[in-house]
């Protein structure tokens, strides 16, 4: 059964990191990948642009192909975007079977024993973990413990089981974050190259970033 994944995130703004290793993961996985952005994201400080203001920018950064799509359920359901209720939600909407995947960064992942619930996750989803420059920090105990015996080798693993594997997935190590592109564009300069060109072309998009608020 083919697989869903999915790359949760504040994307405030989505840039050139983001999709490039969405797209790696979709070609590593053989997977459909859905850019998830959070309402509110929990464990961090409330983000710079407003939720239709980041997912504006999604759909204008994913316009022109079809391999990553944007799935707006957070947004929609508003308050706090716990993971937990999100893949719960997921898992009644393609039913028992179908392997679904959260994607992430090695840096969100080594956060993953703060988050809410956290090891329910894996009885809803399999984990694949980006690498990412700079983001090799230790897990805690408790993150090891419990990932030590779910880690598999390979995507056909994953594909094996609805849920509850984790798979460390190497992507082309691109050292960009939506901090740095913010603070390009507080300092009134252009992050041209580290998003994508549609961010630019209008410059309604990044608006939200220029004017500090
Ligand atoms: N360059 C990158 N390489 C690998 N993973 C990334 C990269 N940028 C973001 N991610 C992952 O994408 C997910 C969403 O990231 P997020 O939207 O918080 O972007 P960010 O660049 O980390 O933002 P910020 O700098 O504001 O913390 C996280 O799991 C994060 O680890
Ligand atoms: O569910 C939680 O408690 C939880 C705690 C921290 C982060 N998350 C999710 O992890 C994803 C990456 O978070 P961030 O802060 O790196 O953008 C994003 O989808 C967040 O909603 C989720």
């Amino acid at each position: 059964m083919s697989m869903l994944a999915f790359l949760g995130g504040t994307f405030d703004p989505v840039h050139l990191g983001h999709l490039r290793v969405a797209w790696e993961a979709a070609e590593a996985l053989d997977a459909e990948v859905r850019l998830l952005p959070a309402h509110v994201p929990p464990h961090r400080p409330p983000p710079q642009a407003g939720a239709a203001e980041r997912v504006a920018l999604l759909r204008a950064a994913l316009a022109g192909q079809s391999r990553l799509t944007l799935d707006t359920r957070e947004i929609e359901r508003g308050g706090p975007s716990y993971m937990i209720d999100t893949l719960v939600d997921l898992r009644r909407e393609v039913g028992p079977a179908r392997p679904l995947v959260l994607l992430l960064g090695a840096d969100a992942f080594a956060g993953l024993a703060a988050w809410h619930r956290w090891r329910e996750l894996f009885a809803q989803a399999h984990l694949g973990v980006l690498t990412r420059p700079g983001a090799a920090p230790a897990l805690p105990a408790e993150l090891a413990a419990e990932v030590a015996p779910r880690r598999v080798g390979d995507a056909a693993a994953l594909r094996a089981a609805p849920a509850g594997h984790v798979l460390a997935i190497a992507v082309t190590a691109l050292d960009i974050s939506a901090s740095r592109v913010r603070a390009l564009l507080a300092a009134g300069r252009e992050p041209r190259y580290l998003v994508p060109e549609a961010l630019l072309a209008d410059p309604a998009l990044l608006a939200p970033y220029r004017t500090p608020r």
